[in-house]
Formats: structure tokens, C-alpha cells, sequence
């Protein structure tokens, strides 16, 4: 694999909970010798308290607005990987900032898949309902279309392996890197 670590840019992760968007983006920063960022770990660690507790303190609300804010600091830095939360797509103003400060890939997994994966899981607010995957279906419903129009890529996950993933997303990177040494 050639070296990718001088491409330009910041390179956003958008998609619904349990996509793969915090677990790629660590491993992809790492690949690339970059410095990763995940919106939900950052607002932890600047209010000191876990994402649930965001969400019985101040509702979703509270934490949109939080959210919006960390987007706003963390899309401004360069050469970063960020994974987003997965209702990050739902403001304009975030959606503005992800499309027009760095390559936003899309990692599109339909609800059934993210349901067998999120399943076990407790730190997911929204999840803990009793029919989380009828929640994952309204979501996706919502929030695909949002999704669409906001990444350059989508990469469509489906069942594949994490590591088919992985190399897929470094393929992406890599014909991206291609076509703008190409174009350049
Ligand atoms: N093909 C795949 N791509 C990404 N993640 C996968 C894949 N298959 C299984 N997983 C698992 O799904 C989970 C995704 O969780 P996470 O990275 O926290 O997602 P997100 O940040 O998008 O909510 C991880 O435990 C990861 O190992
Ligand atoms: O989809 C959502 O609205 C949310 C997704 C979560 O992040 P992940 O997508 O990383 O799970 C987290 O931001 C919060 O629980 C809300
Ligand atoms: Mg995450």
C-alpha cells in the first residue's frame, strides 16, 4: 500500500450508531499517522460526564446543542480524522461544516445489521427502548437521505468483515489520492 499519509484534508466519518465510524476512524488515524477525533469522546471529556448522562441531564436537546458546538471546534482543525455521532447529520449548520471542511464518507449499514450489533450495547441512549430495531429503522428512514447529502463517499458496509471494510475505505482513499495527484 503506498503511503497516504500526505493527503490533504480532514477526513469525516458520518452514519448511523453501531456503522463502524469510531472503530474505523481510530484504526484509519492510526494507518494514516493522523490525529483522531470522536464528537462524543470529546464532549465526555469536556463535561466529565458519559453520553447517557448527557442525555438525563439536559435531554437530547442539551446535548444537541453541546454536539453542535464540538463539530463547530473540531471541523476547523486540519489533518484530523473525526467520527461523528450518528444524529450529527440532523443540524444544517453541522452538515454545512462536515461537507465544507473535509471529505465526508458515508458508512452506509442497513438497520437490521446495526441492530444484531448494537443489540448488547447500553451507552446508546436511543437505543434503549423496547423495540430498538423498529428505532433503527425510523432512524435510518430519517436520516439516510441526510446522510447522502452530506458525504462525498458512501461506502456501503452491508455484512462485510471488519476488515474487508477497512480495506475497502483504504482503496477509497487511495483512488481518491490518485484522481487528485491526477487532476493536480
Ligand atoms: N464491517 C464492519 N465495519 C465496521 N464495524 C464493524 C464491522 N463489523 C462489525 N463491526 C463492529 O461494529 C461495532 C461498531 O461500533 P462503533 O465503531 O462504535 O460504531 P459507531 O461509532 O458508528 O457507532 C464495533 O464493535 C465493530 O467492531
Ligand atoms: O445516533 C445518534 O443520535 C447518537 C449516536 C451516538 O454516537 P454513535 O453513532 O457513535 O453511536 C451518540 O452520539 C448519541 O448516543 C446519539
Ligand atoms: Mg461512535
Amino acid at each position: 500500500m503506498p503511503a497516504m499519509n500526505s493527503m490533504a484534508g480532514n477526513i469525516f466519518f458520518i452514519g448511523l450508531m453501531g456503522a463502524g465510524k469510531t472503530s474505523l476512524g481510530k484504526q484509519l488515524a492510526a494507518r494514516l499517522q493522523r490525529p483522531f477525533f470522536d464528537s462524543d469522546q470529546a464532549l465526555c471529556e469536556k463535561t466529565g460526564v458519559s453520553i447517557p448522562t448527557i442525555f438525563e441531564w439536559e435531554g437530547e436537546d442539551g446535548f444537541r446543542e453541546r454536539e453542535c458546538q464540538i463539530i463547530d471546534e473540531l471541523t476547523a482543525l486540519s489533518g484530523i480524522v473525526l467520527a461523528t455521532g450518528g444524529g450529527a447529520v440532523l443540524r444544517p449548520q453541522n452538515r454545512a461544516c462536515l461537507r465544507e471542511r473535509g471529505t465526508v464518507v458515508y458508512l452506509h449499514v442497513p438497520p437490521e445489521i446495526l441492530f444484531e450489533r448494537t443489540r448488547h450495547d447500553r451507552t446508546r441512549p436511543l437505543l434503549q427502548v423496547d423495540d430498538p430495531l423498529q428505532t433503527l429503522r425510523e432512524l435510518y428512514r430519517v436520516r439516510d437521505p441526510l446522510y447522502r447529502q452530506t458525504a462525498h463517499w458512501v461506502l456501503d458496509v452491508g455484512n462485510d468483515a471488519y476488515f474487508s471494510t477497512f480495506k475497502q475505505l483504504l482503496d477509497m482513499l487511495l483512488r481518491n489520492q490518485q484522481n487528485a495527484d491526477f487532476a493536480g
